[in-house]
């Protein structure tokens, strides 16, 4: 039986505002965390809801918004083995969410369960946990509150990052079993990725100390953490890492900062030969840099990221003598870099997908071994069980080993910033790479990316992962037209899912022709979605 009174009575303390509309899409729910209390409570009941329809599995609900700025917040569902909340249930989510009433609310509870089929005798299991932000505790409240009126179980993660919270779920839920991920804490996580990391590292030359920059986020707590895990082996130097100033979160530093900026943040000094990185609010994505003998700023970003870790994989597999039965693949979107497609499909089986990492996960899933991470610097490796068997099950070689020991420096449950920077160290110590020569795998065509405000963006439709639009019709064919007067040039052009923006990207041969591409095809896109001529950006050519 649903604890309808219950429900009801607690959902009166936490109102709808009436001129919102809430929207569950790629990263969650996501908007200015003052008007999120409502949204906290439903998600509470969603969780556990969510939880007995999967035989009272756990379920995670991690609340943040990522790089966002600090007055916005979000909260997501994760999945039973630390995926994604599976799509079909996005559009529940969004339903729970926008019944204007607290009885409106129970009646959508309601027939929620009975089109899933939800037996309510199941118990509910739900772990959360939240990142900095100032809004995180009053909506960690309100959360508890639905979790409490639907009388799930929970456990309280604390202020953590997103990747130990799907790491938590990942471990809670495989507790005791064959498939078991390690132990179900901070600890059990902190202690597998730096074992494995050291293991990696062993008899190699200590790599120069690195330096993080945490955005002002929960990853500072976490990077720091860390520290003591690591035996002296290697160095890790923190910045940003200020966690009470008001407005610091993000701003002006992070991933996300250096990906749209393409420079170094105003906080950080690079020594010439230097390499350092930039972790975002949650700690899920990482960009990577470094200073050339000149002092020159350079970006390494996703694809790089890509490129790197998958060459070494590959070369370990071959190493190993399983390259017969472990098939290798990547998986991009249409904002990787045009460089690293073509250095990669030469070698490698290349996918490309839409936007946002569920996307890239399940496809990775396809392969024995795949590798995805977007051009912003978000993904992981995923190694199958059956991969995972036969390196387990082989007799141990120097290659075998360390593919034993980089799937457990690795988090398959999500992109993981810290144990991705270990990935990547342990790939350079390997390969005896500094940033110059990682770098110079391929070189990166110059590229832009704009935003463009539109009255409409859902009139804009895409085919072929998201690189040709259907809609509006006849668009496609101009930026075709504009496109083929840059040499080597790409553009296209999609709606945001997580922003009210339609966004265009173009590389080219040159900085310049980037650009101009880029601004051509904005302006396109402006007046064609009859956007008024005085307010027209400037920049659009
Ligand atoms: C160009 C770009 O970086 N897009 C980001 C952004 O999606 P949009 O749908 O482009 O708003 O946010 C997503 C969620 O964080 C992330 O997966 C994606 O890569
Ligand atoms: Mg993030």
């Amino acid at each position: 039986m649903l604890p309808v009174k219950e429900i009801q009575e607690r959902s009166d303390r936490h109102p709808k505002p009436s001129d919102i509309k809430f929207q569950y899409g790629t990263a969650g729910f996501r908007t200015l965390g003052k008007t999120l209390d409502s949204v906290l409570f439903r998600v509470g009941v969603l969780a556990a809801l969510r939880s007995k329809k999967l035989d009272g599995k756990t379920i995670g609900v991690m609340v943040t918004a990522s790089h966002n700025p600090e007055p916005d917040n979000g909260v997501k569902l994760v999945d039973p083995r630390g995926e994604m909340l599976e799509s079909s249930w996005e559009a529940h989510a969004t339903a729970l969410a926008n019944a204007p009433s607290s009885a409106a609310f129970v009646a959508a509870v309601d027939e929620l369960v009975r089109a899933t089929k939800i037996d309510l005798s199941i118990p509910a299991r739900v772990v959360y946990a939240r990142d900095t932000r100032p809004t995180g505790p009053k909506l960690v409240a309100a959360l508890k509150d639905g979790l409490e009126a639907i009388k799930a179980e929970y456990r309280d993660a604390g202020v953590t990052t997103t990747p130990v919270l799907h790491y938590l779920v990942r471990t809670i839920n495989t507790k005791g079993t064959k498939d078991s991920y390690g132990e179900d804490t901070e600890e059990g996580y902190l202690t597998k990725i730096s074992d494995a990391f050291k293991k990696l590292l062993a008899g190699k030359p200590t790599p120069p100390p690195l330096l993080i920059d945490c955005a002002n986020g929960v990853g500072a707590l976490m990077a720091e953490r860390f520290k003591a895990y690591l035996g002296g082996i290697f160095t890790i130097n923190v910045v940003n890492t200020d966690l009470h100033t008001p407005g610091v979160l993000n701003n002006s530093c992070g991933a996300d900062f250096v990906k749209v900026n393409q420079k170094l943040p105003p906080s950080i000094t690079l020594q010439p030969g230097q390499r350092a990185c930039s972790l975002d609010g949650d700690a899920d994505r990482l960009m990577y840099y470094y200073a050339d003998e000149h002092g020159e700023f350079h970006m390494l970003d996703g694809d790089k990221i890509t490129t790197l870790v998958a060459s070494y994989i590959v070369e370990l597999v071959k190493a190993s003598g399983l390259d017969e039965q472990i098939k290798v693949g990547v998986i991009q979107t249409a904002y990787a870099n045009g460089s690293s497609t073509k250095y990669l499909s030469g070698r490698l089986p290349v996918k490309c997908v839409p936007t946002g990492v569920k996307h890239l996960h399940h496809a990775a899933e396809q392969y024995d071994v795949g590798v995805y991470f977007e051009a912003n610097g978000h993904g992981t490796v995923l190694f199958s069980p059956a991969a995972q068997e036969l390196i387990s099950s082989h007799t141990p070689s120097s290659a075998l080993t360390n593919l034993r020991n980089i799937i457990d420096v690795i988090n398959q449950t999500v992109g993981d910033a810290l144990s991705d920077a270990f990935l990547v160290e342990a790939v350079l110590a390997h390969k005896s790479f500094s940033g110059v020569e990682w770098d110079s795998m391929y070189c990166d065509l110059p590229n832009r990316l704009v935003k463009v405000v539109v009255s409409d963006r859902n009139a804009f439709k895409t085919e072929d992962a998201e690189r040709r639009l259907v809609s509006p019709p006849g668009l496609q064919v101009k930026v075709d037209g504009l496109v083929r007067k840059y040499g080597g040039g790409r553009s296209f052009v999609r709606p945001s899912g997580t922003e009210d923006v339609v966004r265009v990207y173009a590389e080219a041969a040159t900085r310049a022709e980037a650009d101009e591409l880029a601004f051509r095809v904005a302006g396109l896109v402006y007046d064609e979605a009859g956007g008024d001529p005085s307010q027209r950006p400037k920049e659009f050519l």
